[in-house]
C-alpha cells in the first residue's frame, strides 16, 4: 500500500544563517538524542503554513568548527524534530572561473576528504552500509533549480562539493590538486552530514553559495574569513528568499521519494537480530526504527 507523506522541511544553515526571521509560530526547542549535543536548539514554524524546522549548523554566534559539530546528533535531532528533508544551505568557496561568489550550486556530488569525523550511525553491534552514489536527493534538487531560476538568482544545477576537514583554508597545491579532479566547490560541512542524512533516510540536498575563488584563482591570492563574510551576508538574504520561494511547493503531501531517500535503510543492515546489541538499538530508535521494528 503507498503511504502519504506529510513533508516537513528541514533547513541546516550554514555560515552567516542563524536565524530564519521569516518563520511564523517560531519557537526554539531544545531537542534531546541519544547521539549527544546539536549544534543548537532547533528553531519550529511554519512557512505559508508548511511545518519547517530550522538548525544553525555551527550554533548561534557560530562558536563550533567544523571538526567539532557533531553531526550525528544534528541529523537525529532534525529526525526526531519530524523533518522529512533537509536542505542544507552552505558557504563555498569557487573551484571554477565560471562559478563567481554570489553564484549558487545545486551540488549533486560529494567528494569527502574529512577524517576527524563519527560518519555514521552504524557501529558494533548493528552493522549497516547504505549506497551514497547518488547523495542528493533529485526531487529536492529539481525544487530548488526551479525556485532559484524563478527568482532570478545565479545558478548552476550540478557540480561536486569537496570537502575538506579544515578549518585552514586550502594550501594553493592542494587547491590546484581539487581543481584537476573536476570538482566545483570547496566548503567543510556537508560530510558526513549527507552521508548521516542517507542513513536516517532522508532527502538531502545543498544550496552551495560562493563566497570566494579559493587560493588556486590568481586575483584571489588567499581566502579570509572578513573576504568570506562580506559575500555571505548578501548570499544570506538571496538564501532565505529561495526557501520561501520554494517550501510552500515542497510541502505538498505526498508518496515516498522516487529516488529511495527514504527507504535507503531496506536493504542495507547485515548483522543478525540476535548479534544486535540492544543498547545500540535504541540509540538507533530515530533513524533506522521502520526498518528494526519490521525486524
Ligand atoms: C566562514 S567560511 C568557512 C566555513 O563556512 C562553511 O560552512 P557552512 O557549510 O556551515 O556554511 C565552510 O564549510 C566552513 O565551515
Ligand atoms: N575557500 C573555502 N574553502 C573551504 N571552505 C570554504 N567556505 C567558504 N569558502 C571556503
Amino acid at each position: 500500500m503507498s503511504e502519504t507523506v506529510t513533508p516537513v522541511i528541514g533547513l541546516i544553515g550554514g555560515s552567516g544563517l542563524y536565524d530564519l526571521p521569516g518563520l511564523q509560530q517560531r519557537e526554539w526547542k531544545r531537542i534531546e538524542s541519544p547521539w549527544g549535543e546539536p549544534s543548537d536548539e532547533i528553531l519550529h514554524g511554519t512557512l505559508s503554513g508548511v511545518p519547517v524546522r530550522f538548525l544553525p549548523r555551527h550554533g548561534r554566534g557560530h562558536p563550533t568548527p567544523p571538526s567539532r559539530l557533531n553531526y550525528r546528533a544534528n541529523i537525529d535531532a532534525m529526525k526526531r524534530a519530524g523533518c522529512t528533508e533537509i536542505i542544507s544551505l552552505s558557504a563555498v568557496g569557487s573551484l571554477k572561473e565560471e562559478l563567481p561568489p554570489g553564484h549558487f550550486v545545486i551540488v549533486d556530488q560529494f567528494i569527502d576528504r574529512t577524517f576527524a569525523r563519527e560518519k555514521s550511525f552504524f557501529e558494533t553491534g548493528c552493522v549497516g552500509h547504505v549506497s551514497v552514489a547518488h547523495p542528493v536527493c533529485p526531487r529536492l534538487g529539481d525544487a530548488l533549480e526551479a525556485s532559484a531560476r524563478k527568482l532570478g538568482l545565479p545558478v548552476t544545477r550540478g557540480g561536486t562539493y569537496m570537502v575538506m576537514e579544515g578549518p585552514q583554508f586550502s594550501t594553493k597545491a592542494e587547491s590546484l590538486l581539487y581543481r584537476s579532479w573536476g570538482c566545483s566547490v570547496i566548503g567543510m560541512t556537508n560530510m558526513p552530514e549527507a552521508k548521516l542524512a542517507r542513513e536516517a533516510e532522508l532527502c538531502y540536498a545543498t544550496v552551495a553559495m560562493v563566497t570566494d575563488f579559493d587560493c588556486w584563482h590568481p586575483d584571489h591570492d588567499a581566502v579570509t574569513v572578513d573576504q568570506v563574510v562580506k559575500v555571505l551576508f548578501g548570499n544570506a538574504d538571496l538564501a532565505r528568499g529561495l526557501v520561501a520561494d520554494v517550501v510552500p511547493g515542497l510541502g505538498a503531501p505526498r508518496g515516498h521519494c522516487p529516488a529511495g531517500c527514504d527507504r535507503a535503510l531496506d536493504h542495507a543492515l547485515i548483522t543478525a537480530p540476535e548479534k544486535r546489541d540492544p543498547a545500540l538499538m535504541a540509540k538507533l530508535d530515530a533513524v533506522a526504527g521502520r526498518v528494526l521494528r519490521a525486524a
